[in-house]
């Protein structure tokens, strides 16, 4: 038997053969070590991958070019990845789907009476995918609405549009010129080329440039608009006549969340929110002006409630829609300028428009006052309402300053905020609705 090992040849000990032996010996664990440190440098890098992630996002969020939010969208689709979702296969946790347009989007939501994802489109002119919001929280002004919105922008899935677009309430030129305006079926005329152009411009308000000091903040909102789901918040939403049928012609599945505070602590904010103003709107009155045309003085809530029953009757037809044109919606906008903080505050009226034009399970009605006390709390509420992934939500601070009580610019009437932030009249701590 030979003793030699079976894959020894005969006359294998030449020189020849221990050199390439040696030279194969020296590749293999060449080949290995190589393999190893390609194995450890995500492990390694871990560091310095982070930086330069948090150097990039930093960059993102000061860039605004197109590149910018290419490379944004694959920074979100990283961290849609991270939490075990495919981005490419069902973005935004599979709230959103992408369509050729928004019109197709349209046509499909007519169709179809089972819940749909939101859509994912490239509005007309744009390169970027865009969407339409998830959540809408509609009002109440003064109510901690900027506070809600920011908090669930905290959710890992959800990116916001600009903060107060208002593109229901405003800009009447955008939508069909119908002539009467029940909102009682009309909405059901519109095409879905006409729907698909609506939504296609309301996308595009992701876009618009912000207050320079805003730009930061809004630019990186905008770039992650294409893998995030959309929340918007217009508080002036719920007081438009106009805004509930012109939203439920373009967006009928829409989850509409209302945020109620007492209407006389949220009167103060509002009046508060005035005072310190540093600087009064550019074209606008002055702030004293504004402070006694739209507020009541001390002492005279009664002949302020009678002056704005008298201008505006909210629970009239018209204005609430019935044999309305778009013109009687807007005239009664108009006609509740004048009195805003109070007519602000009759929410019955308010509720009531929407709950004419959407079904109630579309509308979450919060109390603020439930909400301040348990943060949290409510935004897992709303967040799990509109059927996001159950997230974890972490009190965040930033947006909430607190009353502006300390920089009340309003010199003439010192005793206006005397009372911890409450106006004080004649009475102590009157209010508006038991003064007189
Ligand atoms: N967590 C918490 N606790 C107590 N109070 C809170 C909280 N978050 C917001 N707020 C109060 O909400 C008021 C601002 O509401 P909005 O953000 O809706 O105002 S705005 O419509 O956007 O101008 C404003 O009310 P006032 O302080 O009374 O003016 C905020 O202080």
């Amino acid at each position: 038997m030979d003793p030699r090992p079976a894959f020894a040849k005969p006359g294998s000990k030449s020189p020849w053969n221990w050199v390439c032996r040696i030279v194969v010996a020296v590749l293999l664990v060449a080949s290995a070590g190589v393999g190893l440190v390609i194995s450890l440098v995500p492990l390694l890098d871990h560091g310095s991958t982070l930086r330069a992630s948090a150097q990039h996002e930093g960059a993102l969020a000061t860039s605004s070019s197109g590149g910018f939010r290419d490379s944004h969208r694959t920074l979100e689709k990283r961290k849609l990845q991270v939490l075990g979702v495919n981005a490419d296969e069902s973005a935004g946790g599979g709230l959103l789907k992408q369509y050729t347009s928004f019109a197709k989007y349209a046509l499909e939501s007519s169709n179809s009476s089972d819940p749909l994802p939101l859509p994912l489109v490239a509005p007309i002119g744009e390169r970027s995918l865009l969407s339409i919001p998830l959540i809408t929280i509609i009002g109440v002004q003064k109510g901690g609405t900027t506070n809600l919105r920011r908090n669930l922008l905290t959710h890992p899935l959800v990116t916001g549009m600009p903060n107060e677009v208002h593109f229901f309430d405003q800009d009447p030129d955008i939508y069909p010129k119908l002539g009467h305006w029940q909102g009682d079926g009309r909405e059901k005329e519109l095409s879905p080329g006409a729907i698909g152009r609506i939504l296609s411009e309301y996308a595009k308000t992701c876009l618009e440039e912000g207050k320079p000091k805003k730009k930061p903040a809004w630019h990186k909102n905008v770039a992650a608009m294409s893998s995030g789901v959309i929340v918007e918040s217009s508080p002036r939403y719920i007081l438009s006549p106009i805004a509930p049928y012109r939203m439920r012609m373009v967006l009928p599945r829409a989850k509409l969340v209302v945020v109620l505070r007492d209407p006389t602590d949220r009167y103060f904010s509002q009046l508060r929110m005035v005072m310190c103003k540093t600087e009064p709107d550019p074209g606008y009155m002055s702030l004293e002006e504004q402070i006694s045309t739209h507020f009541h003085p001390p002492g005279q809530a009664k002949g302020y409630i009678k002056r704005a029953e008298a201008a505006y009757n909210p629970y009239g037809e018209r204005c609430r829609g019935e044999n309305a044109t778009s013109a009687d919606l807007w005239n009664c906008f108009k006609a509740m300028a004048t009195h805003n903080p109070l007519h602000r505050g009759l929410y019955a009226d308010q509720l009531e428009r929407w709950f004419r034009v959407y079904d109630k399970s579309q509308i979450l009605v919060i109390d603020s006052a439930e909400m301040f006390v348990n943060f949290t709390e409510t935004v897992a509420v709303v967040a799990e309402w509109a059927g996001l992934p159950e997230h974890e939500f972490e009190y965040d601070k930033h947006e909430f300053k607190g009353a502006c009580r300390d920089k009340i610019r309003y010199h003439n009437q010192p005793d206006f905020f005397a009372d911890g932030g409450r106006y004080v009249g004649k009475k102590k701590r009157a209010c508006l609705l038991s003064v007189d």
